[in-house]
């Protein structure tokens, strides 16, 4: 028997999901070496609310305070065999910046030959009506370094002195646990579903542990892994545990993890870069081959706004 894979091009012979490299990966820098210099008011996100990917720039930006700075679209959460969308509907618009109808007319206007699938977050220069880039893990650095001249906030989610120790926590957290919801999820054979299924739980009991005596990953202040993070876990119980099958344990049975997730949730600011109707409805509608009904379920019940108890941990 063949089974569908939600992307056949990123499905190995043996059922694994092979995740597509980002394609565009230019960078804005500060001083404008890149050819990209950084300016108020030059370049917009094009984002979904749904995406953990696309999350996690929404959250640099904002918390590096660069919301008049960095404009914003959200697409339709709904994607269909056209791709992602701009329509007006509850928490996303059409694009006020080009018109687009549809994001892929951003990537041919930036590679006309462009032929994999079209992704967000991306980050569009309005002066060379380009896509600067489509990775998630170099916008987040990015926003993070590049635009401090129109902030005011001190932030900074990847000091100097941790790079190493966050680099490798990144990649270990990716492999196992942002992808790995993925990996479970559109597994095409019942041994990738259970090796990427265990694994990902393995990961999260060693994050458990580690959270035991830390209030964030790397301690009393949050870097960019712990929103890395945060991306995955804010979806895990509404949908990578129904809908990608990922049902050994929920994050709400994990006494750190979720006083963790409160912890991070109650942030100035993130709550509501957190859209629960967009994140439901996408996975649940979109992912047709692993959901073909369409259903969106309606739980879990969850309080994110509890006490969370971290604030003892130094
Ligand atoms: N660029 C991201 C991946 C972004 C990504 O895969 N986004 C998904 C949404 S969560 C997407 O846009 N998918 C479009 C599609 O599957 O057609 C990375 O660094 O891994």
């Amino acid at each position: 028997m063949t089974v569908q894979a939600q992307f056949p091009d990123e499905q190995s012979t043996a059922g694994e999901f092979l995740r597509q490299p980002d394609a565009f990966r230019r960078s804005v820098t500060a001083d404008g070496s890149s050819g990209f210099p950084a300016a108020a008011g030059r370049y917009h996100l094009y984002v979904s609310w749904a995406c953990p990917w696309a999350h996690r720039t929404i959250i640099v930006r904002k918390l590096k305070q660069l919301e008049h700075v960095i404009g914003l679209t959200a697409v339709d959460p709904i994607r269909d065999e056209r791709g992602w969308a701009f329509r007006e509907g509850p928490g996303h618009s059409h694009d006020a910046v080009n018109g687009f109808q549809f994001l892929r007319e951003a990537y041919t206007a930036t590679d006309p030959n462009y032929a994999g699938r079209v992704t967000v977050p991306v980050l569009w220069d309005t002066v060379t009506k380009q896509i600067v880039s489509n990775s998630d893990d170099d916008l987040m650095r990015m926003l993070n370094g590049e635009f401090n001249r129109w902030t005011d906030s001190p932030l900074d989610l990847y000091p100097e002195g941790l790079r190493k120790d966050i680099d490798e926590l990144n990649t270990f957290i990716y492999e196992n646990v942002n992808d790995g919801v993925y990996r479970a999820g559109f597994a095409t054979s019942q041994a990738v579903y259970e090796r990427a299924a265990r694994r990902l739980f393995q990961a999260l009991d060693q994050l458990e542990a580690r959270l035991a005596s830390r209030r964030y990953l790397f301690g009393s202040m949050f870097v960019e892994t712990d929103w890395r993070l945060f991306v995955t876990l804010v979806r895990f119980d509404a949908v990578y545990h129904g809908h990608f099958k990922c049902n050994v344990r929920r994050i709400v049975d994990y006494p750190n993890l979720f006083g963790y997730l409160r912890d991070l949730y109650q942030t100035d600011g993130i709550a509501e870069t957190v859209n629960f109707d967009h994140i439901k409805r996408h996975y649940y509608i979109t992912h047709d081959d692993i959901n073909p009904t369409g259903i969106v379920p309606i739980g879990p019940e969850q309080d994110l706004t509890g006490p969370h108890g971290r604030a003892r941990l130094a």
